[in-house]
């Protein structure tokens, strides 16, 4: 029997209050790819915080493979979860490859030497995310979208078993974006990794996903295969604004209706 990688029981999220009305179970493999749709403020990046362990849950539990994930020890976790934050802090005057270096700190025994794998994974981490050019560049001087590469290869080079990724495609221009929608759709089915993603471009989850976590204003949710959960009486709900679908080379892709004020 091949024990799931992430399974939640009776999970409830949040800071103080519980941001779910109703306790949340699931259980997830390697090689899925998850994305988790709701309005702003719902508890897209708490529910990702709590997943990754930096957040405690408020009910219930996250278990990885089949230890408890926040009994775990924290350098177990970094090697096996990573998260992309939805804006992340690069403040500092490292250098793009210093910093992409950071991802391998879980891989090390201590603070010894960079080794010949810690590179290969720099390397490549930087090539995804097509950084070769700036990767003597100080990270504190680039743009916004090129700093969000720096975490997204950061996040690649740490080389997780489970991707968990706070609005990957923010401030990315369209080649940047279709890279990267290809680099996880390969994450997960080349390399069995598993992703789950808060995303509000539901066509890069229609796209992408084969399972869809929606969290519904009031605190309800509801999650299965992607091709159940995108209906548009169901995302209608999830934003309480109307959508229109396209078929598009047998792909169905969503517009939202405009001069709708609710
Ligand atoms: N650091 C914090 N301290 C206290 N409350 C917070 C903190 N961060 C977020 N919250 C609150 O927790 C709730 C869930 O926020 P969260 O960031 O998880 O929403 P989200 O679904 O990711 O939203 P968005 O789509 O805007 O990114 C919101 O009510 C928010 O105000």
């Amino acid at each position: 029997m091949t024990i799931p990688e992430m399974t939640l029981t009776a999970l409830n999220v949040g800071r103080r209050q519980p941001l779910f009305s109703e306790p949340l179970s699931l259980s997830t493999s390697g090689g899925e790819i998850w994305a988790v749709l709701g309005e702003n403020g719902i508890g897209k990046s708490t529910l990702l915080l709590t997943l990754a362990g930096l957040l405690p849950p408020l009910a219930g539990s996250v278990r990885l493979g089949d230890r408890v994930l926040h009994r775990a020890r924290r350098r177990l976790v970094a090697r096996e979860v990573g998260l992309l934050l939805q804006q992340p802090n690069l403040d500092f005057p490292f250098t793009v490859r210093e910093a992409v270096g950071a991802g391998r700190f879980a891989h090390h025994s201590g603070w010894g030497a960079i080794s010949a794998a810690d590179r290969q994974a720099i390397d490549a981490a930087l090539s995804d995310c097509d950084l070769i050019r700036l990767q003597d560049q100080p990270v504190d001087r680039l743009s916004g979208g090129e700093q969000h590469r720096v975490a997204l290869a950061t996040l690649f080079a740490q080389s997780p078993r489970v991707c968990l990724f706070d609005e990957p495609v923010n401030h990315l221009d369209l080649r940047h974006r279709a890279r990267l929608m290809s680099r996880m759709r390969s994450l997960a089915r080349d390399e069995n990794r598993l992703i789950i993603m808060a995303v509000h471009d539901i066509n890069m989850a229609a796209r992408l996903a084969d399972r869809v976590l929606l969290l519904y204003p009031g605190g309800g949710h509801d999650h299965g295969e992607a091709r159940d959960m995108l209906t548009a009486s169901r995302l209608q709900r999830v934003y309480d604004h109307p959508l229109r679908s396209v078929e598009w080379h047998g792909e169905r892709l969503w517009v939202p209706e405009l001069n709708h004020w609710s």
